[in-house]
């Protein structure tokens, strides 16, 4: 893959055939938008409702690298400037996992480059699905820790499976520090305290925890997930549009535009910092504690 180019973002090369999501085809033709899915974003959409579920597809845990990332944008993308498009669900096609978050080996003993090119991939899809002008509902039917939180958080609604599964922002267990816009997002979706005490002791919550606190907006059995997502979707579907999009924009601005203003300055950032010696140990050594839980 061409090594990404300073200043443009990695969706606006991938469009551009600069890179190319691996296994992936992105058309040349710009001007036409056409891509195909190869697996890790599956895309059904539903011309009936206008409703479209966006199923990440990367066994075994949706851990977000690179292309999954990349794929996501473009995905989310798409659908923003499809005139039927109307309502995303945000779902996952691996069981018992939401999305286990950022692919640790993206941070793990990767080059400077690499790890900008795999931040700018994060800061767009990011900003495609906070920024959404769609009614985005994350359907999560199983873990969801880290960056796997991120996106069900910066849905506008979710719906979670009672049971064993865990959702929360843990990067201070693995040394490692959520960056502001991560805590900007859980400070809008739990508020201050919550998001201290979550932030610093890297908490993972049980769904009945997670209600409770208000980081997810409903817990049912695991079957009923899909089912309480589409109930909840003809709700806000019966609102206009236009009124819920101008409040949407104006309530997440200032979070969106922090990020915006700073994404370069946040991308380096991100790679002196994930190459310190320190973050390197603390991750090979939550990279072991990974490895050694199976045997
Ligand atoms: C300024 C810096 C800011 C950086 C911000 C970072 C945000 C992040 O998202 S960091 C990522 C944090 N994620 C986690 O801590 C999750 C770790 N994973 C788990 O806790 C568990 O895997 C699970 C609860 C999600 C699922 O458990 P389960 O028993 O079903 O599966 P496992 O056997 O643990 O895992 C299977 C397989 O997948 C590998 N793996 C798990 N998570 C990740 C990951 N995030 N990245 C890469 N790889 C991951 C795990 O090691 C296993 O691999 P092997 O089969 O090869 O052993």
């Amino acid at each position: 893959m061409a090594a990404p180019m300073r200043g443009m973002s990695v969706l606006r090369q991938a469009f551009q055939g600069l890179v190319r999501p691996a296994g992936g085809q992105v058309c040349r033709q710009v001007q036409h938008r056409c891509y195909s899915t190869p697996g890790h974003v599956q895309v059904d959409m539903n011309s009936e409702t206008g409703v479209a579920t966006v199923r990440l597809n990367r066994p075994p845990v949706n851990s977000l690298n690179l292309d999954v990332l990349t794929e996501l944008s473009i995905a989310l993308e798409k659908l923003e400037t499809d005139k039927s498009c109307k309502a995303m669900v945000l779902a996952s096609a691996a069981p018992g996992i939401f999305s286990a978050g950022l692919d640790i080996l993206e941070m793990y003993q990767s080059t400077p480059e690499r790890c900008v090119a795999f931040w700018r991939a994060l800061q767009d899809a990011w900003l495609n699905l906070y920024g959404s002008r769609l009614i985005t509902m994350a359907a999560i039917e199983g873990h969801s820790p880290a960056g796997g939180c991120l996106l069900a958080m910066s849905c506008d609604y979710r719906v979670m499976a009672e049971g064993k599964f865990q959702i929360g922002l843990n990067e201070t267990k693995l040394g490692i520090v959520a960056p502001f816009w991560f805590t900007d997002v859980m400070l809008n979706t739990i508020g201050h305290r919550e998001t201290e005490k979550a932030l610093q002791l890297g908490a993972l919550y049980s769904a009945q925890q997670a209600l409770s606190i208000g980081l997810v907006d409903k817990v049912v059995p695991l079957a009923e997930v899909m089912p309480t997502v589409e109930g909840e979707l003809k709700n806000w579907l019966q609102i206009p549009a236009a009124a819920r999009v101008i409040t949407k924009t104006s309530m997440r601005k200032a979070v969106l535009d922090r990020l915006r203003s700073q994404k370069e300055k946040d991308a380096q950032f991100f790679a002196d910092f994930i190459n310190r010696d320190s973050v390197q140990k603390s991750l090979g050594m939550y990279i072991a504690s990974l490895q050694k839980k199976k045997n």
